[in-house]
């Protein structure tokens, strides 16, 4: 195994150091190292970050390995400098059992870019009908902690309560879709102004808003975890505003789209913007970020929702919601949270690498790059500026809403286990 020597690198604190990895683990970290036998990585101007985690990623295996695949999924994260992703329950067949967890688990470590960690379905197929088997995926090899219907909400409020119960057990979390069905029937994008002016049937604040509500206090009552995926409106931050001040164990993310883009964009009827839940208004963006910024929202998560062409390049009603986000999140978040002087790169390693590895309960992630500690990182050009071109992803799926735009920063290197998976910012394999 190789050693590598990483000089002269700059922490998100803004202190120089050295790196030194071998056998998987930061062996030394230090002002100057002189490591004969080491491979040399001039990291003069870049930037040493705990390698990123994302709570919330869609591999489409198995099922849909026409829109990605643990292998290409797990490429696409390390370019965009994660070393762990967890892997959403809405394949087919569903995650809701030991025996489908397990196979993802496995994908992903003979895959060995990132790690893999499966969530778990709440409900048998995703119906909301029945509690799957969470004890018995908790169990397995995959050691399941999060579990969520993404794509469904898990609407019942008595299975909700159940379900909550149950995880507490093993210190596992419910990840909740929050989004009321009935209030969301037919809906194609954000009910407001421009679903009025372009004739489209909305997806109104509320129905996010109104299940948030209900399961912070479902989460009160039963002392349990929950987790809020995709938060997307100013609302959605004030009630989880109101719950953290209560003392709730509630936690959440937004995704970079969402600090990012409006339902301006539904404008131009190109359904590579048709997502859910979907982009909403100027106004919620900013509190959106806000909320990241003064840690009402504890993290950023992906939503990577890989789409086939077909699914996509269709009519408006009748395209997947849905859109890549692995290869460009960490400078989405530079272009929305830190130019912005919402956030400095401290704070992007808190919510990008040290919060989701602590809901997740990934102990080998999110740790402070000193000696000891397994070496999982990435070295970022915070000078860079690239252009997005959907052809160049490593995705399988061509579907970003960032085509053509110049985005910051750039991954340059990233380690699992001191071995690089990404290399002069292209993978290795
Ligand atoms: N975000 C989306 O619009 N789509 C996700 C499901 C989900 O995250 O709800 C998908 O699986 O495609
Ligand atoms: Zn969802
Ligand atoms: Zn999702």
């Amino acid at each position: 195994m190789t050693t590598y020597l990483i000089k002269g690198a700059r922490l998100a604190g803004g202190n120089r150091t050295d790196l030194l990895l071998r056998d998987g683990v930061i062996v030394e970290a230090a002002e100057k190292i002189s490591g004969s036998g080491a491979e040399v990585i001039d990291a003069d101007g870049l930037l040493a970050l705990p390698g990123l985690v994302d709570l919330h990623t869609h591999l489409r295996e198995p099922g849909r390995e026409d829109a990605e695949t643990v292998e290409t999924g797990s490429r696409a994260a390390a370019l965009g400098g994660y070393t762990a992703v967890c892997a959403m329950a809405n394949t087919s067949p569903v995650a809701d059992t030991a025996g489908v967890v397990e196979q993802v688990w496995r994908l992903g470590r003979d895959a060995g870019l990132v790690d893999v960690q499966p969530i778990g379905a709440v409900t048998v197929g995703l119906a909301g009908e029945h509690l799957a088997e969470l004890g018995a995926m908790a169990e397995s090899a995959a050691a399941v902690r999060i579990f969520s219907d993404d794509g469904h909400c898990v609407h019942d409020p008595r299975l909700m309560r159940r379900a909550l119960e149950y995880v507490r057990a093993f210190d596992g979390v419910i990840a909740q879709h929050a989004e009321e069905p009935r209030l969301t029937q037919g809906a194609q994008m954000h009910e407001g102004v421009e679903s009025a002016r372009l004739g489209m049937t909305g997806w109104p604040a509320v129905a996010e808003e109104a299940i948030i509500a209900r399961d912070v206090l479902l989460a009160e009552h039963v002392g349990a975890r929950l987790h809020i995926c995709h938060v997307s409106t100013a609302g959605s931050v004030e009630i989880l505003r109101w719950a953290k001040k209560r003392g709730i164990r509630v936690t959440a993310e937004v995704t970079p789209h969402h600090l990012l883009l409006t339902d301006e964009k539904a404008g131009g009827y190109d359904p590579v913007f048709k997502v859910n839940p979907p982009l909403r208004t100027n106004a919620d963006v900013a509190a959106l970020r806000q909320g990241l910024a003064d840690g009402t929202i504890d993290i950023v998560a992906t939503d990577h929702a890989p789409h086939a062409l077909q699914d996509k390049e269709c009519e408006w009603a009748y395209a997947r919601p849905g859109m890549v986000g692995l290869e460009t999140a960490l400078s989405v978040v530079v272009a929305t949270m830190l130019e912005t002087g919402l956030m400095d790169w401290s704070g992007l390693v808190d919510r990008m690498s040290v919060a989701p590895a602590r809901i997740a309960g990934l102990a080998e992630h999110g740790r402070d790059l000193v000696a000891g500690a397994p070496a999982n990182l990435t070295l970022v050009d915070p000078a860079a500026r690239w252009g997005v071109d959907p052809a160049a992803l490593a995705s399988r799926s061509r579907n970003t809403p960032y085509a053509g735009l110049t985005l910051p920063s750039r991954v340059v290197w990233t380690f699992l286990r001191g071995v690089p998976t990404v290399h002069e910012g292209k993978a290795v394999r």
